[in-house]
């Protein structure tokens, strides 16, 4: 029997705006239950990918089990932290189907942010326990009174309710059991458990993150995934404490990893059900796919590397379900994919995990967002710039403005925008509403005369001008100078609407290189070729890579 009965678990997701303090409160929830030990080191512990450390971000949801014990009753915690930018809310609606209740996590400082509003509705209609939790109480400006009456107001949730903490501190003092509700289900029900979450392992193939809805599962078992009625053995199960901790068994209300075989990405969907062979049961609802709404042409540097990168690709998009996969072939860069993403951080994280987790080396065409093009007929309509839609005050201080934009105005940096203008007061979430008519053009690059396809953008027929002479202004910087004069220009057809020059210039690597030390210059060379590498060859022009995203992250002044 399980040591803990359903009414002694609680699986909770830690929500909330970006910079909050979510990764922080796991910390302290992780300490004093003993799951890690109480250092200076021990910080963001559940950020464990390089991307994560490096960004200060979260981006991927973590789980964790804890055990903790309270009035003699010994309680399993199960924790998931969660990404708080919005790029990354795709990982927070799978995260809150594994749990019953969520801890909001709001600044006392701040107060209710867009994404604070964006995540409440995810637990809300989950229809999750939600607990608000006041964090950074110690800042100067803290004001948690003015905090408590934004939630009741907003969120129509009492004042009282609120728990106040400091770096996610005395959680467990203040609400033992972290969230009131426990799992349903019981562990005399058939084996039933969703897959929330699922990452490939070099050596033992699809590691599945498991809530187990009812039932019991052990070493040995066989399994259906009702996804593809395909039957597995159990290889290995256990918690995640966050470290894998292999058990024999897990019982309905638990959360964990089970290892079963499968080796090949496309067998573990997340959403899918899982149920004993012998005793099929009733598939869950699964996850609404998430809408892609940045996509970008993906190409190796060279073609020999097409099936390794195929494979990084699709083992990446198994631990991010939210990227969507379409192959595409290009006359420049030859095979490879069309990928959408849900923002154009996700892109740049997503690009960034290839090359750190997989050593895989691309090119990334310029992001652009879905169009619906009427060929050969005129685009009538004028151009649609943000229109409101509501206004709401949250609180003497704040409001709440609702807009539509076209996509394409917000997605790549309308964010840090909005940030520096309002000196970093203002946030800022969005979902997608339906396509509007506009006067849209073609826009190419073109480089000594030859166009760079992955440059080719969709811009408002009035912004072309400005664009293109930015982009030309930008490519500038970003092309080292080479030994012939290059002309960088933007097109519109075949009119040039923009110019900048990038003069010749010879690097001799072996100048300084006296006699004939033929080794020092060999590896000279060498290092140039290497260099080299990380250029895409338009004609006779190397661009760097990074070139290719840099160029479009600012848009005109
Ligand atoms: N002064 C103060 N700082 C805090 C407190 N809690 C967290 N911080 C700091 O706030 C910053 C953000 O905390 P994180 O825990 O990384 O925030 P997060 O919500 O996990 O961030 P993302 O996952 O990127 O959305 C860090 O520098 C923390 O040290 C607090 O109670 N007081």
């Amino acid at each position: 029997m399980s040591k803990f009965p359903v009414d002694k678990i609680r699986n909770f997701c830690i929500i909330a705006h970006i910079d909050h303090g979510k990764s922080t409160l796991a910390d302290r929830l992780l300490e004093m239950t003993g799951a890690i030990a109480k250092t200076e080191k021990n910080k963001q512990v559940l950020d464990k990918l390089q991307v994560e450390r490096e960004r200060g971000i979260t981006v991927k949801a973590q789980t964790a089990s804890l055990f903790y014990s309270h009035d003699g009753q010994e309680y399993l915690l199960n924790l998931i932290d969660t990404p708080g930018h919005v790029d990354f809310s795709y990982e927070v609606s799978r995260s809150l189907s594994a749990c019953q209740g969520v801890l909001l996590i709001i600044d006392a400082n701040q107060g209710i942010q867009a994404q604070t509003v964006a995540n409440f509705y995810l637990a809300f209609e989950a229809q999750l326990a939600i607990i608000p939790v006041i964090n950074k109480i110690d800042l100067k400006n803290a004001d948690p009174e003015r905090v408590e009456s934004q939630i009741e107001k907003v969120f129509d949730i009492p004042c009282e309710e609120c728990i106040r903490v400091r770096d996610g501190g005395n959680m467990l003092t203040v609400s033992p059991c972290v969230s009131p509700r426990a799992p349903g289900g019981s562990v005399d029900d058939p084996f039933k458990a969703l897959v929330f979450d699922s990452n490939f392992d070099h050596y033992r193939g699809v590691v599945a993150n498991i809530a187990v809805i009812g039932g019991r599962v052990k070493k040995g078992d066989k399994i259906v995934s009702a996804h593809l009625s395909k039957t597995y053995e159990v290889n290995e199960l256990g918690l995640l404490r966050p470290e894998e901790h292999a058990t024999q068994k897990l019982f309905a209300g638990q959360v964990g990893y089970i290892i079963a075989g499968m080796k090949d990405v496309k067998e573990a969907q997340i959403g899918d059900t899982l149920y004993r062979h012998d005793h099929p049961v009733q598939a869950l609802p699964g996850f609404k796919p998430a809408k892609a709404m940045v996509f970008a042409g993906m190409y190796p540097m060279d073609q020999s590397e097409y099936p390794a990168l195929r494979s990084a690709i699709e083992r990446l998009t198994l631990n991010d379900s939210s990227v969507t996969v379409q192959r595409d072939s290009s006359l420049a860069l030859g095979a490879g994919w069309r990928l959408g993403f849900l923002g154009l951080l996700h892109m740049e994280v997503f690009n960034q995990r290839l090359e750190q987790e997989y050593n895989a080396s691309v090119i990334v065409t310029s992001p652009t967002v879905p169009y619906k093009a009427i060929l050969s007929s005129p685009k009538l309509i004028k151009s649609r710039r943000g229109v409101q839609r509501s206004m709401v005050y949250i609180d003497e201080q704040r409001v709440m403005l609702k807009y539509l934009f076209p996509l394409n105005e917000i997605v790549v940096d309308f964010y840090d925008l909005l940030k520096s203008m309002s000196s970093g007061y203002a946030s800022f979430d969005y979902e997608n509403t339906d396509y509007q008519a506009a006067d849209l053009i073609r826009m190419d690059i073109l480089l000594n005369g030859r166009p760079v396809e992955e440059l080719t953008t969709i811009v408002h027929r009035e912004r072309a001008y400005s664009m293109g002479k930015a982009m030309c202004e930008r490519l500038k910087e970003s092309i080292p100078r080479q030994m012939f004069e290059i002309a960088i220009q933007a097109a519109i057809g075949s009119k040039v609407i923009a110019r900048e020059t990038v003069k010749a210039f010879r690097k001799n690597v072996l100048a300084k290189c006296y006699g004939g030390d033929i080794t020092r210059k060999m590896k000279l060379l060498k290092r140039q070729a290497e260099g080299k590498k990380k250029m895409r060859r338009v004609g006779n022009v190397d661009v760097p890579k990074d070139a290719f995203i840099s160029v479009l992250k600012r848009k005109e002044k």
